[in-house]
């Protein structure tokens, strides 16, 4: 017992003098040891955390995005940041953003006890990792989309549950979303009113996926689906289809590297206009939908597929235990806006299945959300 105790005292000396490093230890670490060091520091901080202190954190983990979004609008983050090694005060942070001091000084303090910011010295602040997430497009769009959009449908969810005597959600019809926002729009259909969360959306949509890598990174497209030599250097033509509203920003501010791609509005509730694609690639479509309506989308592919064409369905497909955090919170925020879903390998072989597909093959390509290629053709 008495060694239980020493290693534990040992470990977390040597983690606060890792923590303490001004050498940029921790910064030079690969992005493998980093996320194995930062997933087993979780862990043990769960593993240990006293029940006070759950509690208070999870009664108070809803201050965690409103004050996000403060930090974002009062741009806060990107000042500090700006600031770089030196750090800013709280006099000059606050005459910067126009925020009262007293105020400021309040949400500082709240903010380096959350880790969103460093406090080297009593009236010294500095950006870290955390800070910087913050300042990225994931940051300044996720956290306002989240915060005008999901959260409503979020904070509905146990109503809507006990309402229902804890069915499955699979109405996309009859889903928190709606209680949430007091709407009868869709999810889509009520972004699409709303300038500024569509922005966010595409921003989103964009940014989401930073620091994964994408599929096309650790398949190789060529040698395993451009098929037997008839594709060689792969010319041919790559079209972007999505929601008219969505192509119309696609073209006005295109992604640089993207700008001349060729666009197509197309409904997927509606049949598949490009025939014989060699493949007909879907990113995160599927999880917005229940199983009936994804059948619809793929049937709708179905009738243009040649005998080379193969589907390409970029989705999650969740283990049956020590599913990764990353994956369950969408799994779940998919089931609030849309009664949609993340799955499980026997989840697409039944959804698949349905649809008359089957499948040839399956590659993972991320541990952190357990993003696969999922190759699918006609029975
Ligand atoms: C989760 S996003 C994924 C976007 C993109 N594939 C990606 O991976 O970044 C889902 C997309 O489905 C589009 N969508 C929703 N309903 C649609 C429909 N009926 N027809 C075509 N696209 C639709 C949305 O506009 C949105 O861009």
């Amino acid at each position: 017992m008495a060694s239980i105790v020493t290693e534990a005292l040992d470990l977390a000396n040597r983690i606060d003098a890792l923590l303490g490093d001004s050498s940029g230890a921790l910064e030079s670490l690969d992005v493998g040891t980093r996320r194995k060091l930062s997933e087993a520091a979780r862990k043990l901080n769960l593993a240990t955390e006293a029940t006070g202190d759950t509690v208070h954190r999870i009664v108070h983990s809803p201050l965690q995005l409103p004050l996000a979004l403060v930090g974002v609008e009062t741009h806060l983050f990107e000042v500090l940041t700006k600031h770089g090694q030196q750090g800013a005060t709280n006099a000059e942070l606050a005459s910067t953003t126009g925020v009262d001091p007293v105020l400021m000084k309040r949400l500082l303090r709240y903010y380096q006890s959350f880790g969103m910011v460093s406090q080297p010295a009593d009236d010294q602040y500095k950006a870290n990792n955390i800070t910087s997430a913050m300042v990225s497009l994931g940051g300044r769009a996720g956290v306002p989309f989240y915060l005008g959009t999901l959260v409503p449908a979020f904070n509905a969810l146990p109503e809507f549950l006990r309402n229902t005597k804890y069915a499955n959600v699979t109405d996309g019809a009859n889903c928190p979303w709606y209680l949430g926002h007091q709407t009868e729009k869709q999810a889509f259909e009520w972004v699409k009113e709303r300038p500024d969360m569509m922005g966010h959306f595409m921003s989103w949509m964009v940014s989401q996926r930073d620091g994964l890598p994408m599929f096309l990174d650790v398949i190789d497209f060529e040698k395993e689906l451009a098929g037997q030599g008839k594709h060689p250097g792969l010319v041919g033509r790559v079209i972007l289809q999505d929601r008219e509203e969505v192509i119309q920003q696609a073209k006005t501010t295109p992604i640089p590297g993207f700008q001349g791609i060729e666009t197509q509005a197309y409904d997927f509730f509606t049949p598949q206009p490009v025939t014989g694609a060699r493949a007909y690639y879907l990113r995160n479509i599927l999880h917005d939908w229940p199983d009936h309506k994804c059948v619809e989308i793929l049937k709708n592919i179905k009738p243009a597929m040649t005998k080379d064409s193969r589907i390409l369905i970029d989705e999650m497909v969740l283990p049956e235990r020590a599913a990764p955090w990353r994956a369950t919170q969408l799994d779940l925020a998919m089931s609030s806006c849309f009664a949609a879903m993340e799955r499980s390998r026997a989840d697409w072989d039944s959804l698949l299945e349905q649809a008359g597909l089957k499948i040839l093959k399956i590659w993972k390509y991320t541990d952190q959300l357990d993003d696969c290629i999922i190759v699918a053709v006609p029975n």
